[in-house]
């Protein structure tokens, strides 16, 4: 059974009380990072691309450099030009000293959510950004640990046979016993949950990048202050910085890295 506890208290930017810090593991989320109109202006140019609001599955649009899932990395052929509601506000980003290049746009109907998964490590940059819009919504953290790594799920086929890096290490076998106590052990490592209102920017780097797994369960409602809140659409725009030639790689102190989930 999984363990839940309290999210970890964060520090308020003396400056700014709308922008809150995990620095131990590298976390930040921005309030009203954008505005309502923009908010507004972000749904409308989702729908009109994808007119449907009532599905029961997640949908996405991608812009700059593709997401492969059968690589887990970045189609360098496919690039879609990125749009002015984008680069707008790429300028206000908290790091400028690199900034992403491929942008995830998701509508996720009330219900549904994204599986556990830390986002490839040797693929991407270190910043991760998740834009919330339309509905507030739960992210669960949970520390990964080897066991998570193990079930990584490796590319169809490899993004880096063209390079000179060895493809992705398989993990070592270990004794079943092991193997079912580090289950057990991973099962009960706790979770927590952040809530992320809309309109706010989420931060990941170091730790919380890539020692953690997020998720957002497939669930109607979330607990809000202590009430229980009816989930409605939400939209996500996730935000990467695609790794090329020798920057592919990955020599992080964490563990392994699940990959993305192919369902999109
Ligand atoms: O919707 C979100 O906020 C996060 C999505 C996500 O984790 C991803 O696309 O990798
Ligand atoms: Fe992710």
């Amino acid at each position: 059974m999984t363990i839940i506890q309290e999210a970890p208290t964060p520090t308020v930017d003396p400056s700014n009380p709308n922008i809150l810090r995990w620095k131990d593991i590298g976390l930040t989320l921005i309030y009203e990072f954008i505005t309502e109109a923009d908010e507004a202006a972000m749904i409308e140019a989702f729908h009109a691309q994808d007119p449907a609001r009532d599905g029961k599955k997640r949908i996405s649009q991608h812009f700059g450099h593709h997401f492969d899932y059968t690589t887990f990395g970045s189609v360098d052929t496919k690039f879609t030009p990125v749009p002015t509601y984008i680069t707008d506000f790429l300028p206000r980003l908290p790091i400028q000293t690199y900034l992403p290049d491929q942008f995830t746009v998701q509508y996720y109907p009330p219900g549904t959510g994204i599986p556990p998964h830390v986002d490839t490590h040797s693929m991407f940059g270190e910043a991760l950004y998740s834009l919330s819009f339309g509905s507030a919504v739960a992210m669960q953290f949970r520390m990964s640990g080897p066991n998570d790594a193990r079930k990584m799920r490796l590319p169809k086929r490899s993004a880096q046979a063209e390079s000179t890096e060895a493809p992705p290490a398989v993990p070592d076998p270990v004794d079943s016993r092991e193997q079912g106590q580090q289950q057990l052990d991973e099962e009960q490592s706790p979770s927590w949950e952040l809530i992320l209102p809309p309109r706010s920017l989420l931060l990941m780097t170091g730790p919380s990048r890539y020692g953690y797994t997020h998720a957002i369960r497939p669930r109607k409602t979330d607990v809000i202050d202590g009430r229980t809140v009816q989930r409605r659409g939400r939209y996500s725009i996730t935000m990467r910085t695609v790794r090329r030639g020798d920057e592919i790689g990955c020599d992080c102190a964490f563990p392994g890295e699940l990959a993305l989930t192919g369902d999109t």
